[in-house]
């Protein structure tokens, strides 16, 4: 079930968004020329949101139907709607390049904010709703397929909100969940768990920084279990990519 792993270093954060960036637009194409259609799930973080930014000025950007692409997100912090923290609104220095691109908003699926939700476990109820209702849609059960799902990486080797040593990192048996005294602030986020990042055909972790470069040794030694070192516990269903810069990998 692990399915193959790959390790892609490139020179420095700005050439590895750009990769990342490449890649994606080309694995958007993959899947539509597939299925129709395709299905990302965008990250926060610093790496995550500089390779969205790199999609949006990327001469390529024209090459796809922006319509027919559906977005989720792996984690969410748990503020208020117009929140500069949150990964939907840092997301929008894509989003908003892709509105005269044709992008469908109604495929654009914001994990909740206090706005509307009183706790994160609301949230995330709510948002476990929307992935089951988008996979009925899709004829299958509880999500829906996940062409590419990105995730950073802290330098502690959480990815999305699981962190280490945190309920989150031992949930089961649900899709999405609230998450409370997260390490990395605010506090309070929404997070995909193991089992539901887990169904992705590709997962990418993007890593950047001499900072995450000991965690990134860990999780790809291969001797770490996912509670303690969330990192090494998610892959794709067709294989993960580890895209990242020289400094991160150096103790690779
Ligand atoms: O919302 C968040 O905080 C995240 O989604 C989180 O999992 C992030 O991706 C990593 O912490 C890496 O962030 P940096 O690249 O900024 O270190």
């Amino acid at each position: 079930m692990n399915a193959k792993r790959n390790v892609v270093v490139h020179p420095d954060l700005p050439a590895t968004a750009a990769a990342v960036a490449a890649r994606l637009i080309t694995a958007v194409l993959d899947a539509q020329a597939a299925r129709g259609e395709a299905t990302v799930v965008l990250t926060g973080g610093t790496l995550g949101i500089a390779s969205l930014k790199a999609v949006a000025d990327s001469p390529a950007l024209a090459a796809v139907d922006w319509s027919r692409v559906n977005f989720y997100w792996g984690d969410e912090r748990f503020v208020a709607a117009g929140s500069p923290d949150r990964n939907a609104v840092q997301a929008e220095v894509l989003l908003s390049v892709l509105d005269d691109h044709g992008l469908d908003r109604g495929r654009v699926h914001a994990m909740g904010s206090t706005d509307e939700f009183n706790t994160p476990e609301d949230a995330a109820a709510a948002y476990a709703a929307v992935l089951a209702a988008e996979a009925a849609n899709e004829g299958g059960s509880t999500l829906p397929v996940f062409d590419v799902l990105m995730l950073g990486m802290g330098p502690d080797s959480h990815v999305a909100s699981l962190f280490p040593d945190h309920a989150g990192a031992a949930t089961t048996g649900a899709t999405v969940i609230g998450v409370h005294d997260s390490p990395k602030p605010p506090p309070l986020r929404v997070s995909l768990t193991f089992e539901t990042i887990n169904t992705a055909r590709a997962v990418w972790l993007v890593v950047a920084g001499a900072d995450k470069a000991p965690a990134a040794a860990v999780a790809l030694g291969g001797e770490a279990t996912r509670e303690r070192v969330p990192a090494s516990g998610v892959h794709g269903t067709q294989g993960t990519w580890w895209l990242m810069d020289q400094a991160a990998a150096a103790l690779v």
